[in-house]
């Protein structure tokens, strides 16, 4: 997959696949094409850009089709690092969560509001009756955050593609966030994730695979536990010494949700 901006191709070439419940973390300098990756995948790149090469999502093609022309199947859920962007102020939390679940799910307004008190519950955000009525601008950012993970879970998507989540948050809202992300993939029967951080403790205590980019094109990939142990490229030894003393990641299993081909 190849992203064309101004003139010059910011990611080049880039391939990889993430698996049913796969976590992967993409890694790179700042700089390197990350988030454009991320809105490739999405479908939001910013107009007078391009896809080159194949993004498939369960085997449909999404490449050239922006996110609100996708079918549901093949629509990844999102979580971004600025949550006030993320969610309307001017609507309330729960009428946000709700529509998932009357339109994907058609579910009557009763069970949906039910299904979103339930899962605001899932997300550890106490008193979720009261929740739902507020505005998302009344929130901590470690609440929105977890409102903004329900959002994308409550869309039942094969892929979640994270991009910086905790980055603006407190450590402790940080580990709560990375905890319900935990929780919420890499299962069979739950979404895959795509992480892109520059934390690389959380990327191990996520990932299981790595794909590591700079400057538009790929460098490494393969399981974080081999990459630690023999890091074959530059970024990948800054990598190491950052988690010289984090959690090992877990070994990963083998049609993949996710295929993104030069
Ligand atoms: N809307 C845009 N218009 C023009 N150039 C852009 C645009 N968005 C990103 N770029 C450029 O494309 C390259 C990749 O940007 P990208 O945001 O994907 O990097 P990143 O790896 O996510 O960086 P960071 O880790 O700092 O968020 C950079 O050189 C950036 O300046």
């Amino acid at each position: 997959m190849s992203v064309r901006l101004g003139g010059q191709d910011v990611v080049d070439g880039l391939s990889f696949q993430l698996q049913p419940g796969e976590r992967v973390c993409l890694l790179g300098p700042s700089g390197s094409g990350k988030s454009l990756t991320a809105k490739a995948i999405l479908g939001l790149l910013p107009p007078g850009s391009s896809v080159g090469g194949g993004i498939r999502i369960n085997g449909i093609d999404v490449g050239r089709m922006r996110a609100t022309r996708r079918p549901s199947t093949a629509r990844a859920g999102m979580v971004f690092q600025d949550t006030q962007a993320a969610l309307n102020p001017l609507v309330s939390v729960g009428t946000q969560l709700r529509e998932p679940f009357l339109r994907a799910h058609g579910m009557s307004r009763r069970e949906a509001e039910r299904a979103v008190v339930d899962l605001l519950a899932r997300m550890r955000i106490s008193a979720p009756e009261r929740v739902v009525r507020r505005s998302s601008a009344e929130l901590s950012g470690g609440q929105r955050q977890r409102v903004c993970l329900a959002l994308a879970l409550a869309c039942k998507p094969a892929l979640i593609v994270a991009d910086e989540p905790t980055t603006a948050l407190d450590v402790l809202s940080q580990d709560e966030v990375l905890t319900l992300l935990s929780d919420a993939t890499g299962t069979a029967g739950t979404p895959s994730l795509l992480f892109i951080s520059h934390d690389m403790h959380a990327a191990a205590r996520l990932c299981e695979r790595a794909v590591i980019i700079d400057d538009g094109r790929l460098v490494e990939s393969g399981a974080l536990a081999n990459i630690i142990k023999a890091p074959g490229h530059r970024f990948s030894r800054e990598l190491l010494a950052a988690l010289r003393h984090g959690a090992g990641p877990g070994a990963y299993r083998v049609s993949p949700v996710c295929e993104v081909t030069g």
